[in-house]
């Protein structure tokens, strides 16, 4: 395999450091430049964290950074603000993005595969890289083939910016597409207190739990006569999003097409 050159958008986050590692600490990648929106013009090695990274300047400036960068890649971790604007932004300068940022719309999705297809290049955005949590995922759609009411619980620290986190979205995505609409719960419930019930999805609910300590979690209970059946998975730190950051950035580079979701690329 060829290196493949890339830029990290977001390598002061909680995310993008762990991405810095991975790609640095990775024979086949080469970092070439970070996107910021803070410290322009300076080199990545110049902040506290990064002093073993050498030659990878920092940029303010998307496309000054696409310009002046001979980049494949470009790895997203950032904001739900500028997130969709450096994917659209780097698949315009032929570059293919790979994003790991939650909370784009539906909109900002469909313009995404648009682009793709005018431009042929692969772009792969993954609410969530953890192997375990696509799992996850996946034993919940078939779970609710069987079993029709639902109720999505996702945990993360507070320092979280969206909610609900684009895990849950993409569960409750999944489980819409194979589970007859149903509105769940008392005909003529009420919340006494706004929100009691969560967010609805299709009549699924989906609750937002934030709270320092946690990371990311999710589970996925469903109910039926008699039973229940909960499927959880648990993120304990951030490293474990890494081999799906790996395994995308290596798929983007051979597909010509947009994919939603980590499961549309694993075997
Ligand atoms: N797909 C997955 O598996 C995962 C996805 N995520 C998602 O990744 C994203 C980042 O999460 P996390 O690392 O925890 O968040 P952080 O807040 O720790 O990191 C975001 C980084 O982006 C920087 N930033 C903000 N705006 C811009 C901009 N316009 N250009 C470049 N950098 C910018 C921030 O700088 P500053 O702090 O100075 O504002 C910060 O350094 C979130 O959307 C989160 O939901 C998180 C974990 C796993
Ligand atoms: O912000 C986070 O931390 C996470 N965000 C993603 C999401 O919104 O689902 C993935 C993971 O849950 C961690």
């Amino acid at each position: 395999m060829e290196t493949v050159k890339i830029i990290i958008a977001g390598p002061r986050g909680r995310m993008g450091r762990e991405a810095v590692n991975l790609v640095t600490n990775t024979e086949q990648f080469e970092l070439v430049a970070v996107l910021d929106h803070k410290y322009d013009g300076i080199m990545l090695s110049d902040i506290e964290g990064f002093h073993s990274v050498s030659n990878v300047p920092v940029y303010t400036e998307i496309e000054k950074c696409l310009q002046e960068t001979d980049a494949d890649v470009l790895i997203d971790l950032t904001t739900p603000e500028a997130g969709p604007y450096h994917a659209k932004t780097a698949l315009n300068h032929g570059v293919r993005p790979v994003v790991g940022t939650t909370g784009f719309t539906k909109e900002q999705l469909l313009e995404l595969d648009e682009i793709c297809k005018e431009k042929e290049l692969g772009c792969i955005i993954a609410p969530n890289f953890a192997i375990g949590a696509v799992l996850m995922m996946k034993f919940s759609q078939m779970a609710a083939k069987y079993f029709q009411d639902i109720e999505i619980i996702e945990m993360h620290h507070d320092k979280k910016l969206d909610a609900p986190s684009g895990t849950a979205v993409k569960t409750a995505e999944m489980i819409a597409a194979v589970r007859e609409t149903k509105i769940q719960g008392h005909p003529n419930e009420k919340e006494t207190i706004q929100g009691a019930r969560g967010a609805d999805f299709d009549g699924m609910h989906i609750h937002s739990v934030r709270l320092p300590g946690l990371i990311a979690h999710q589970q996925v209970m469903f109910g039926s006569d008699g039973q229940t059946i909960t499927i959880r998975h648990d993120s304990y730190n951030r490293a474990s999003f890494m081999s799906g950051v790996k395994v995308a950035v290596e798929t983007v580079m051979k597909q010509n097409t947009f994919v939603y979701g980590l499961e549309n690329i694993l075997d």
